[in-house]
C-alpha cells in the first residue's frame, strides 16, 4: 500500500507471499460460563466469514483478533508477527463496526483521515489520504459531509474507507450490512464485494445472514457454541449442510442415518432411499420444495419416500407457504398458496409427504 493509499497501482512486480503471510490464529476465550476455541487461517487476498446463531461466538472471535478481549489461551499470527501481546491501536488492523460508529461532530474526509492520523500520520498527509479513499468508494463530493448528512450505504463505505486507509493487514467488519435496509443492502453488498475484491490482505466478517456470506466470503467459518462446526467454500457448504442450523440457512431438511446402499436408516425413525450407494454415517438432504404433499396415501405411488405425517405450522414466504412437518418424520414442505388452500393445510391436518429418490442428496458424515 502506498501513502495515498492507493492499492495495487505499484504491483507490477509484486513480492512473492512468503508461506508465514496471512492469519494463523487459534482463538480461546474464556467468557464467565461460555468458552470461544476456534482456529482460524487466511491467505493474504482471502474473506472469511465467521457465520453462526445469536450466542455462537462469533464477535468475541472479532473482538480477539482486534485486541479488544484477550486470548486466554492459543496463538495468534499475522504475517508471521505475534500479536498475542500488542495492544490493539498498534495492530495492523481495521475494523468496521456493525453501526460504524462514525464521529458525528467530524467531516467524512476527517472520519477517515483519523485512522492515519492515530498512526502517526502528519495531519496534510492523513487528509490526503483520505481524500483518495473516499474518492475511491465514490464519495469524493461528500467529503464535507458530516455523518448526519449520509445515507446508511455511504456511512459504511466511510466507516470502510476509514478501517482501510491506515493500511491494515487484517480488515475486520462486524455485520457490516445489519444497518441497512433490504434495497440499499443489495446496492452496499454488492459495493462491498467489490472492494473486498480488491483488498490484498486477510479480511474476517462476522454474519448471522447467510446471503451476506455466500457473496462476500470465499470461506466460510460456521459457529456454534463457541467452536467451529463446519468450514469450507460457500457452495460446498450450501450442499453439504452438517448441523442443523446450517441446513436451516441454506433451507435444505437435513438427516443424519447409516446408508447400506440406496437405503439411509436414520436411528430408530424410517429410512430413505437416496441415489448414492454409500455405507456408514451419512447425511441425507433435500430441499422443502422438493417435498410433494397429499391429503390421502396415493394410489400406486411409485415413490419409496413416502412418509405419514401431521401438519404442525403453517407460515407464508412471498408466494410460498412453509409447511413444518411431524410424524414419521419431521420436515419442512413448500407449497404453493393455491396447492395449500385445495389441500385444505391447517395445524393437525393429516398428509403424505413424498420425495423422490432422485431429489435427496447423501454424503459421508
Ligand atoms: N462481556 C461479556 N462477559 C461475559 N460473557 C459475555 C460477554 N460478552 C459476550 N458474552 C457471552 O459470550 C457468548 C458469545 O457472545 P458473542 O457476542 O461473541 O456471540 P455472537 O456469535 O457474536 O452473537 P450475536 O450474533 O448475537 O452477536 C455469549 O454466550 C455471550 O453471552
Amino acid at each position: 500500500m502506498t501513502d495515498t493509499g492507493e492499492r495495487k497501482t505499484a504491483m507490477d512486480a509484486p513480492e512473492a507471499p512468503r508461506p508465514e503471510d496471512g492469519l494463523d490464529a487459534r482463538l480461546v476465550v474464556d467468557r464467565d460460563t461460555f468458552r470461544l476455541d476456534v482456529a482460524l487461517t487466511a491467505a493474504p487476498g482471502e474473506v472469511v466469514a465467521l457465520l453462526g446463531p445469536n450466542g455462537a461466538g462469533k464477535t468475541t472471535a472479532l473482538r480477539a483478533l482486534a485486541g479488544l478481549v484477550p486470548l486466554s489461551g492459543g496463538h495468534l499470527r499475522l504475517d508471521g508477527a505475534e500479536l498475542d501481546r500488542t495492544p490493539p491501536e498498534s495492530r495492523p488492523v481495521g475494523v468496521v463496526f456493525q453501526d460504524y460508529l462514525l464521529f458525528p461532530h467530524l467531516t467524512a474526509l476527517d472520519n477517515v483521515a483519523f485512522g492515519p492520523r492515530c498512526r502517526g500520520a502528519r495531519k496534510a498527509e492523513a487528509r490526503a489520504r483520505a481524500a483518495a479513499w473516499l474518492d475511491r468508494m465514490g464519495l469524493a463530493g461528500h467529503a464535507g459531509a458530516k455523518p448526519r448528512r449520509l445515507s446508511g450505504g455511504q456511512a459504511q463505505r466511510v466507516a470502510l474507507a476509514r478501517a482501510l486507509a491506515t493500511g491494515p493487514r487484517l480488515l475486520l467488519l462486524d455485520e457490516p450490512l445489519a444497518a441497512l435496509d433490504a434495497r440499499t443492502r443489495l446496492e452496499v453488498r454488492a459495493q462491498l464485494r467489490r472492494h473486498l475484491a480488491e483488498f490484498e490482505a486477510v479480511a474476517v466478517l462476522v454474519t448471522h445472514d447467510p446471503l451476506d456470506a455466500m457473496v462476500l466470503a470465499d470461506r466460510l467459518v460456521v459457529i456454534e457454541d463457541g467452536a467451529v462446526v463446519q468450514e469450507g467454500g460457500p457452495a460446498d457448504i450450501a450442499r453439504r449442510p452438517r448441523t442443523d442450523y446450517i441446513a436451516q440457512l441454506v433451507g435444505l431438511n437435513l438427516y443424519r442415518g447409516r446408508a447400506e446402499g440406496h437405503t439411509v436408516r436414520l436411528g430408530t425413525g424410517p429410512a430413505i432411499t437416496t441415489t448414492e450407494d454409500l455405507a456408514g454415517p451419512v447425511f441425507v438432504a433435500f430441499p422443502p420444495s422438493a417435498v410433494t404433499l397429499y391429503g390421502a396415501r396415493p394410489a400406486g405411488s411409485s415413490a419409496r419416500n413416502l412418509w405419514r405425517c401431521e401438519v404442525a405450522g403453517l407460515e407464508s414466504h412471498g408466494d410460498q407457504i412453509r409447511v413444518d412437518l411431524t410424524g414419521e418424520l419431521a420436515l419442512a414442505a413448500d407449497l404453493t398458496t393455491v396447492a395449500a388452500a385445495e389441500l385444505g393445510l391447517h395445524p393437525g391436518a393429516p398428509v403424505w409427504a413424498a420425495v423422490k429418490a432422485t431429489q435427496t442428496h447423501a454424503y459421508p458424515a
